[in-house]
């Protein structure tokens, strides 16, 4: 394969290769003839230049083979699957063991709900990073029944866990479509171009102001910036599990959101106070002095609340609309009678 490489021109390598490219312009290669065979171009360039760039000659070729194995390693790696993702109870802030045997299987929205401080963060955390008796909470988190494998906790392009977390903010200085694409390629998506027009417009449904692929992500709102990353999860992330730390104030359609999500049969988990998130979860765990005290199934009596609650929240993102366009709130739409 890697015969085969170093007969195309840089511009072509780069082009069935985008993983290629970047190492190939750190070389200077793309500032001779990129049409020139890449095998030409390092035989003709001088040791000097090469020196320059912290390289030897037949360590250029070894690094692009390198490379080329293990983007195929990455790209052939299967996407991880979880039947199950179970997470078994730890102790408390005061040491006190945790009654937990949770198990959590694809589709299952369920929500975190506690005080501040109550451990909601730590128990997302300790999802994320798979924990294995060696965080503060020593929990244990099982994927499919077993402990997870080191290279999947700390070494994997695929990752199990996906989190959108209540910060956000981005310091790269990219517009919204350079950065998606960016990823895209990261992830190594068939069909990039389609695939970020379809994250942006996914995006652009769930955030109340449009914007552009040319818009700067800098110039990003909060509740935009949380629309086209949880859009950016939902499709292009190949994680199974998505944790997501508050979405109430981001100024999102949540419901939509959560559909999302839902329809690609991930295991969310949102830490949330949004009634109608909360009711829109399978379950609740209500957190207390940094462990799961209950765990709440939705009850029939509170699915039939779901639709005069959904209807109250239109009423309320109307007038939020109302104010946000400069109006006044003089009227108030009619609101469900309770069920
Ligand atoms: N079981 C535990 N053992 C030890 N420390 C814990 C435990 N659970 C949580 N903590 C610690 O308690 C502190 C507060 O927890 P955390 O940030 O998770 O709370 P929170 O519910 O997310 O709060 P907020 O709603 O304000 O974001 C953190 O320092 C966290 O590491």
């Amino acid at each position: 394969m890697i015969d085969r490489v170093l007969d195309l021109g840089v511009a072509e390598i780069a082009g069935r290769h985008p993983s290629l490219a970047g190492f190939l312009a750190g070389l200077g290669a793309w500032d001779d003839d990129p049409e020139q065979p890449f095998a030409g171009w390092l035989a003709a360039v001088e040791d000097a230049r090469l020196f320059d760039m912290g390289m030897e000659r037949a360590q250029v070729t070894a690094h692009v083979g390198a490379l080329l194995r293990q983007v195929t390693q990455w790209q052939n790696a299967p996407a991880p699957v979880i039947h199950a993702l179970c997470v078994r109870g730890g102790r408390d802030k005061a040491g006190r063991p945790e009654t937990l045997d949770l198990i959590l299987r694809p589709g299952d929205v369920v929500c975190l709900v506690g005080p501040t401080g109550a451990g909601k963060s730590r128990l997302l955390a300790d999802i994320e990073c798979l924990a294995q008796g060696d965080t503060p909470s020593g929990r244990h988190v099982l994927v499919n029944g077993a402990p997870p494998d080191p290279a999947l906790r700390f070494a994997s392009p695929r990752t199990l866990i996906a989190q959108v977390s209540q910060t956000m903010s981005f310091v790269v200085d990219l517009g919204v479509g350079a950065f998606i694409t960016m990823h895209a390629e990261c992830r190594m998506v068939p069909d990039v171009e389609a695939r970020v027009r379809e994250v942006i417009a996914c995006a652009n449904a769930l955030a109340g102001e449009p914007f552009t692929p040319e818009t700067a992500l800098t110039q990003l709102s909060g509740g935009q910036s949380r629309a086209l990353m949880i859009a950016d999860t939902a499709l292009l992330s190949a994680s199974p599990v998505v944790l997501i730390d508050e979405i109430e104030n981001a100024g999102i359609d949540r419901q939509k959101a959560l559909d999302l999500l839902v329809a690609r049969d991930k295991i969310v988990l949102i830490s949330t106070h949004d009634p109608l998130l909360a009711l829109l979860g399978g379950r609740r765990l209500v957190i207390q002095q940094g462990a799961v005290a209950a765990v709440i199934e939705t009850s029939e009596r509170e699915r039939t609340c779901l639709a005069a609650l959904a209807q109250v929240d239109q009423g309320l993102m109307g007038l939020r609309e109302r104010l946000r366009h400069g109006g006044r709130i003089e009227a108030l739409p009619a609101w469900p009678a309770p069920p």
